[in-house]
């Protein structure tokens, strides 16, 4: 699992090794500058005589990339900085020139001893040629300090940088970012303004929340975390307005038994049973798909309920499906179901009586001896307009951006889509305030609130933004929650593991349906059974060792 932490929580921790005197920024100068050479080899072949380019700011993020950009020079790279601000690192700035490094300055004021800055001065333009000629460019502009989208001449600077890299066919410099690209929000991943996006970012002590979070995680590239000796817990933000951001991997699906091959005296109740609300006759496809996400998630058994055309399309397709009601252990409602209440058809006002009625005894609004306990719910599409004021965590909604803004408005919030894109996570976070449930916002990255989590799940190719892929997901999702039934409604944090878990297996499928080129929904679903068979061959064995 990766666990990503605030910029309060990763100062909290910084201090007492700042006041114990623990060389923090030469740790990080050291394997920043072992990264940039083995980046430099690799575009190069070779380190000396490559050209490298630090452009840096005022504060400690420019003493990582000064620094770094010294042991660079020493190895016999070319290493040019940009300075940006009236005042840089000094001791970085220093160690930099002592070891040979060349600078431009962006602002007139800016001195160093002995050496007018009026020699050194260089317009934008200037500084961007010289960017665009190097191998690498290191930001070193901002880093945990920022505040807002960048100002002044950094983002004159960042913004032709920009301009300058859309505009070159050829050749344009690897990006690697000191700690976080500068300029993007290190706490909440928002992009207030122009960004350098990059190609690597190099992070010290503990990832920053802000490079899994969207939409600033697309521009962080490949994150290298490196330990300078922190120790971060995440108990210490977990519940709290900040919860650490985590990552689910493929390890972690068999190490937390949220993936696990039936036991000997496993049989269908054991395994999890799925029912499912979804499809009309107008998209009979949706219940297809969300039924064979269910089973080939390896569900013991799903129900079926729907319009009889739309049950003989699902049992044509999936034989294994039953068409009827009867105890189950965790619904998915709603896919191709209109979203529009009141249903203009009969069909659609069945499925939508159907899902107000499971929803109302799933959430333990009703409760009946013949439908039994409480049950975990996937809540998608059409039955989002149906979700009940108050739900309890094991109800998990699954909008993307425009379905989650629908649903923010109809309690109360002025929102629109381009707003739950800008601050995906303030808003799912609003969601899962006023709703109670569980929140799986879809996107190019996923993320899932629970009481006190946060996940976030960067896992499928683009490819996989297609229609029906959500279908596929709300069953797959539907399968792991019935497996974990009563777990689910008794520990309020395990629906969103379970909802991570599914973003990522989902992520996994699709990948292995057709590696590099165009999937459907329903290659998803068929790449499933492989997908899992392969995550427990790789990982039961080090559960065994652990
Ligand atoms: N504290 C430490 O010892 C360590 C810090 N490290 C580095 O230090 C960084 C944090 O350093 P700082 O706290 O000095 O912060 P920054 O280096 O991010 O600089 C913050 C300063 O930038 C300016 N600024 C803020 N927002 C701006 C904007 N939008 N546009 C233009 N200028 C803006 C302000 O003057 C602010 O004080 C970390 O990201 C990391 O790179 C590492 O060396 C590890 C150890
Ligand atoms: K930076």
């Amino acid at each position: 699992m990766i666990v990503a932490y605030d910029s309060r929580t990763v100062r909290t921790a910084e201090a007492p090794l700042l006041a114990s005197g623990a060389p923090l920024m030469e740790r990080a100068a050291f394997a920043l500058a072992g990264i940039v050479a083995r980046e430099v080899r690799s575009q190069v072949g070779r380190v000396p005589g490559s050209r490298v380019v630090v452009v840096v700011g005022p504060g400690n993020n420019a003493g990582d990339a000064l620094f770094a950009g010294a042991r660079l020079a020493r190895a016999g790279v070319q290493v040019t900085a940009v300075l940006t601000s009236e005042r840089t690192h000094e001791e970085g700035f220093a160690a930099f020139r002592a070891a040979g490094g060349r600078w431009m300055s962006l602002v007139a004021s800016l001195s160093a001893p002995d050496e007018p800055a009026r020699e050194h001065g260089v317009s934008v333009a200037t500084a961007v040629g010289t960017v665009m000629e190097a191998d690498v460019v290191l930001d070193g502009l901002l880093g945990l300090g920022s505040s807002g989208a960048l100002r002044g001449v950094t983002r004159d600077l960042v913004g032709a940088l920009v301009r300058a890299r859309a505009r070159s066919e050829h050749r344009s410099p690897l990006v690697v970012a000191v700690d976080v690209p500068s300029g993007i929000g290190v706490d909440d991943g928002s992009v207030p303004g122009a960004v350098l996006p990059a190609d690597v970012t190099v992070t010290f002590g503990a990832v920053k929340a802000g490079l899994l979070l969207p939409p600033a995680a697309r521009l962080a590239g490949r994150v290298e975390s490196i330990d300078i000796g922190l120790s971060l817990h995440t108990a210490d933000v977990d519940g709290q307005d900040r919860p650490a951001v985590r990552r689910l991997t493929a390890q972690d699906l068999v190490h937390q038994r949220l993936l696990a091959p039936p036991g000997a005296d496993a049989h269908k109740y054991t395994r999890g049973v799925v029912g499912v609300v979804a499809g009309t006759e107008q998209f009979p496809g949706a219940a297809v798909l969300t039924v064979s996400g269910a089973i080939r998630t390896g569900t013991g058994m799903v129900r079926y309920l729907g319009a009889r055309d739309v049950t003989a399309a699902v049992l044509a397709a999936r034989p294994e499906a039953v068409p009827a009601g009867g105890r189950v252990q965790a619904w998915a409602l709603g896919p191709g179901i209109s979203t529009a209440p009141p249903a203009t058809d009969d069909a659609t006002r069945a499925q939508q009586g159907r899902i107000r009625h499971t929803l109302a005894h799933a959430t333990g609004e009703l409760s009946s001896d013949v439908v039994g306990d409480k049950v975990p719910a996937v809540v998608d599409a059409g039955a989002l307009a149906l979700l009940p004021r108050a739900c309890p965590p094991w109800v998990v909604i699954t909008p993307h951006a425009g379905e989650l803004a629908q649903l923010l408005r109809a309690r109360g919030e002025d929102v629109e889509r381009p707003d739950v894109e800008a601050e995906p996570l303030r808003w799912a976070q609003r969601a899962r305030e006023l709703t109670g449930a569980t929140v799986l916002l879809k996107g190019e990255v996923t993320l899932v609130v629970g009481p006190g989590c946060v996940y976030s799940q960067a896992d499928g190719p683009a490819w996989l933004a297609t229609a029906g892929a959500g279908d596929v997901l709300t069953g797959v999702l539907a399968s792991l929650l019935a497996a974990h039934s009563s777990a689910a409604v008794k520990e309020p944090a395990l629906p969103a593991r379970l909802a991570a878990a599914a973003s990522l297996i989902h992520g996994l499928a699709a990948h292995r349906a057709n590696p590099g080129g165009p999937i459907s929904a329903l290659d998803v679903a068929d790449a499933l059974p492989g997908t899992i068979a392969q995550i427990l061959r790789d990982h039961a064995s080090d559960r065994r060792t652990r």
